[in-house]
């Protein structure tokens, strides 16, 4: 046996083998150690191995489910080993075969599988193309069919990763990447990248001799990657991939560009503590059945380049949301309730179709498709009749409509309320098979036989306490009593003795008992049959179902969108010319829902106004806005209705983040920089058509190098990437930008002081903040007083002096003309609104500033060229230049 288990376990590899013995699966030598740590068994022994005890472990198969699961969200894979030869006739041990393997992107099992989140496998192959690197990409979501395929340069293979979010990373073996949280890496040969072998698995598999068709002639890197994918993928399935039929390539300007960082700090699907909640899918996810949740959160990561995709969404959600209360609405319900009650009664038809075609479906599952299509003619009705003025609404009514066969088919075929497994019978409904129901009504047709027999004996052996009866070691018996036992006729063989009873058999008992038996027997084989032919029947549909399943889902996408809309008041935004981002009373879709009250603020952005620099107090609510239009542009580009009043956003072909401080401890880089890391990616990729959020940027490192830095980076972005820029920051220096380039504007996040303490507006208003409020805003976080006072003091001893800090001065020189309005300050040049002070003005035209002339100065001096008394000459010059003591 041991032998037969090596040669398996060589066949599995890396991944766990789970080794079928009796009612166990069974764990041996380093997997049973490893599986043992995992999954908290007890580690046992099993005979011996050049005299060492071999460990074993081993879990029962009927939980294999749960343990497979604890197993593959820790990014284990599992060979699942099955004795497929029979015991009963087999020397030495029986044969067995590796039939599946589970690996964490190739699930397509409910019970292993997130009910609202897809599992994707994605391979990587990056090479030289003509003197260029590329990276070629291919992915595939098994548990809907869906295979695409892109290329990039390298540098974009993370932001790609990050979109798709691989469950599985299947690589070469030469190339293997960093891990990552959440993504298991799956090592192949790297021969199964080799370009003539990968083309063949895909012609091979689609039955084709060119794969001109599917548009990969342009990606050859990707077409390598998609190759070693699906030889991958069809390995780890007992069935074929029938359901894989068709190959995309996603074109490089279909989507607006988020990088990992972006994706993150937006929220989107995760917040940035790593919980599902809030986010902007759970605030969004009003979907009625599972895929429609899948669709939406695919959505969210994939906003659309283009208006006119977007546009279709949105014409449709305005359809959903404005349709008038019709005849048709179920209970007078408005239209857009009716039809999210009917989807309410959708299984998940997506994944049913999927288990069809690779003939894993559960005979309750095609119990609720038979149901969930019995309810396509209402929806369609629905569709039609509510919402008949959306000519794209109503077409879905068309791609509802299945073939009427295929609902008669399962009605006919599945019983009402079937077994949970096909083994156990009593899935197929009566009237179906004419064999069957004979087999069945012999397999069942005890009652009377035995009646009548019993009756029939106690007559001819006088015997009045003579019983039938069945046990499930013996069968069927006659019992009679020891004390009659010796009135029993000749032929009565006895079968079992008991203490005061004797258990006969007779041959006309043991002839019905074989027909009993092997009828059930047989009707059992027969309703296997008969299911593998219903599942070859149904895959001839599975194509149409998956298509009526992508529907479903949009509709049901659409409707949660919509309905979102409804009940908080969104509005459909104008999806304008590119560069431009307009938003009236914009509000944060998530933080909205989380305060009591949230203020609501306006965003203009456009050619004429390509950055907006926001000062503020901390808690003021900067991050907050800045996320607050970001998250409606992305939202614009999804199709989605927005919370504003109103809001115009142009074609956009990025969106960048650099938000708060993240140490990537593991990478190696520490918060400055990760800053720089991020600023600079941003510098080299962002264009005229990209939204760009800076938050502090140089905050990491001593202030002149940060101010430094950050007025470097503003100004590049300004004049160079000429990207839509919000621009938080508290180095006030750089609120001068305005007066170099017209293109920046000033705004600030209102506060005000009260005698109990700041009181946080969060208003924007045009203009620079005139203090930082750090002080107040510590001592509401609970800084003991005795440090508050300290600071306090500090600071005014540091403000009394003029210590050449830029942004004290700038603060001491409003604070000097008396600005007890927190608001109070210069507003830019561009916006025009309000005449800057005169100190601020003063230092505003200073050109350039005191802190950057001061390092000109400085770095202008050569030391080593200097006489003692030059160096003195030079201190007293710099001390008068730069500090007024007077
Ligand atoms: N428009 C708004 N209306 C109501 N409350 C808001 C608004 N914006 C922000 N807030 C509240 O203010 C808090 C602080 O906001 P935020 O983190 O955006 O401030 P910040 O200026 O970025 O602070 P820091 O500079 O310290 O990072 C938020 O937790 C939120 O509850």
């Amino acid at each position: 046996m041991m032998q037969q288990y090596l040669r398996l376990k060589a066949e599995a590899g890396s991944h766990l083998l789970f080794y079928r013995m009796g009612d166990f699966y069974e764990m041996f030598y380093e997997d049973a150690e490893r599986g043992a740590r995992l999954l908290n068994l007890t580690l046992t022994k099993r005979g011996t191995s050049n005299g060492a005890p071999i460990p074993m472990a081993g879990v029962p198969h009927h939980s294999m489910e749960g343990y497979l699961a604890r197993l593959v969200a820790m990014g284990e894979s599992v060979a699942i080993c099955e004795q497929i030869g029979d015991p009963a006739t087999t020397k030495g041990p029986v044969e067995r075969k590796i039939v599946r393997i589970v690996t964490p992107g190739t699930l397509t099992d409910d019970a292993l599988l997130p009910a609202k989140a897809d599992r994707v496998i994605a391979a990587v192959w990056a090479v030289r193309v003509r003197r260029e690197e590329r990276a070629g990409l291919a992915w595939m979501n098994l548990a809907n069919g869906q295979f695409n395929v892109c290329e990039c340069g390298p540098a974009m293979l993370d932001t790609e990763l990050s979109r798709l979010d691989p469950a599985e990373l299947v690589c070469a073996e030469s190339a293997r990447p960093a891990a990552r949280d959440g993504m298991a890496i799956s090592a192949i040969p790297d021969w199964h990248f080799e370009t003539d072998g990968a083309r063949a698995v895909l012609q091979q598999h689609f039955g084709i001799d060119s794969l001109t068709s599917f548009g990969l002639d342009d990606v050859p890197v990707a077409t390598c990657a998609a190759g070693a994918l699906l030889r991958y993928v069809s390995r780890t399935q007992a069935q074929s991939l029938s359901h894989v039929q068709s190959l995309r390539v996603d074109q490089p300007g279909e989507y607006v560009v988020l990088d990992p960082a972006t994706r993150r700090n937006l929220e989107l699907t995760e917040t940035i503590a790593g919980e599902t909640s809030p986010t902007l899918f759970s605030t969004l996810d009003h979907c009625q059945t599972p895929m429609g949740s899948r669709l939406l959160r695919r959505w969210l990561h994939h906003p659309l380049r283009d208006n006119e995709p977007a546009m279709a969404r949105q014409n449709m959600i305005s359809a959903l949301v404005s349709a008038p209360p019709g005849a048709s609405a179920l209970d007078a319900q408005p239209p857009l309730e009716a039809l999210r009650i009917t989807l309410d009664r959708y299984p998940d038809i997506e994944r049913i179709a999927t288990r069809i075609a690779l003939r894993s479906v559960r005979p309750r599952e095609l119990a609720s498709l038979r149901d969930a299509l019995a309810l396509l003619p209402e929806l369609s009705r629905q569709l039609t009749a509510d919402f008949g003025n959306e000519p794209q609404l109503t077409q879905y009514a068309q791609t509802l409509s299945l073939d009427p066969a295929l609902a008669d088919l399962l009605h006919r075929s599945i019983d009402s309320e079937p077994a949970l497994l096909i083994r156990e019978g009593g899935v197929i409904a009566t009237g179906y098979d004419e064999e069957l129901d004979e087999l069945r009504r012999l397999a069942s047709d005890n009652g009377e036989f035995l009646v009548q027999l019993e009756a029939r004996e106690r007559e001819n052996t006088g015997i009045p306490t003579l019983k039938v009866e069945y046990n499930r070691v013996h069968g069927f018996y006659i019992e009679v009593s020891r004390a009659q036992a010796d009135k029993v006729p000749p032929e009565y063989r006895r079968r079992q003795t008991l203490k005061n009873a004797e258990r006969f058999i007779t041959p006309e008992l043991k002839a019905w008992e074989d027909k009993v038996l092997s009828a059930k027997d047989r009707s059992l084989t027969r309703e296997k049959w008969l299911f593998e032919r219903l599942l070859d029947e149904l895959a001839e549909q599975a194509r149409a179902l998956s298509r009526c399943a992508t529907a479903l889902a949009e509709i049901d996408a659409l409707a949660a969108l919509a309905c979102h809309a409804l009940q908080n008041d969104w509005t459909a935004p104008d999806l304008a010319e590119p560069g431009t981002l307009r938003v009236e009373a914009g509000r944060h879709p998530v933080v909205e829902h989380t305060i009591e009250q949230f203020t609501p603020n306006d965003c203009e952005l456009g050619p004429q106004r390509r950055m907006l620099l926001i000062t503020g107090p901390n808690m003021g609510g900067k991050s907050t806005y800045m996320r607050q239009v970001a998250l409606i542009a992305l939202l614009a580009r999804v199709g989605s209705f927005v919370p504003a009043q109103s809001a115009s956003i142009g074609r956009l072909d990025r969106i960048f983040t650099r938000i708060g401080a993240a140490d990537d401890l593991a990478g190696g880089r520490s918060t400055f920089m990760m800053e720089m890391t991020e600023a600079s990616s941003i510098l080299a990729a962002s264009t005229p058509q990209s939204l760009v959020l800076m938050d502090e940027i140089g905050r990491g490192t001593s202030t002149y190098d940060g101010l430094a830095l950050a007025w470097a980076i503003a100004y590049r972005l300004l004049t160079h990437n000429q990207a839509l820029t919000l621009f938080a920051t508290h180095y006030f220096e750089i609120t001068r930008l305005p007066t170099e380039s017209p293109a920046a504007a000033n705004v600030h996040l209102a506060a005000a002081e009260s005698s109990s303490g700041i009181v946080f507006l969060h208003e924007v208003r045009p203009g620079p903040a005139s203090r930082s409020y750090g002080i107040q805003v510590a001592q509401r976080a609970g800084i003991p007083q005795a440090v508050i006072r300290h600071a306090a003091r500090e600071l005014a001893r540091l403000e009394a002096s003029g210590a050449p800090t830029p942004q004290l001065d700038l603060f001491a020189a409003a604070a000097a003309k008396g600005d007890g309005d927190a608001s109070a300050g210069n507003h830019d040049a561009a916006s025009g609104v309000h005449s800057a002070p005169d100190s601020l003005q003063e230092i505003a035209e200073a050109p350039p500033s005191g802190a950057i002339r001061l390092m000109e100065d400085l770095a202008a001096l050569d030391p080593d060229q200097l006489t003692p008394r030059d160096a003195l000459d030079a201190l007293y010059r710099l001390r008068n230049d730069y500090l007024d003591l007077g």
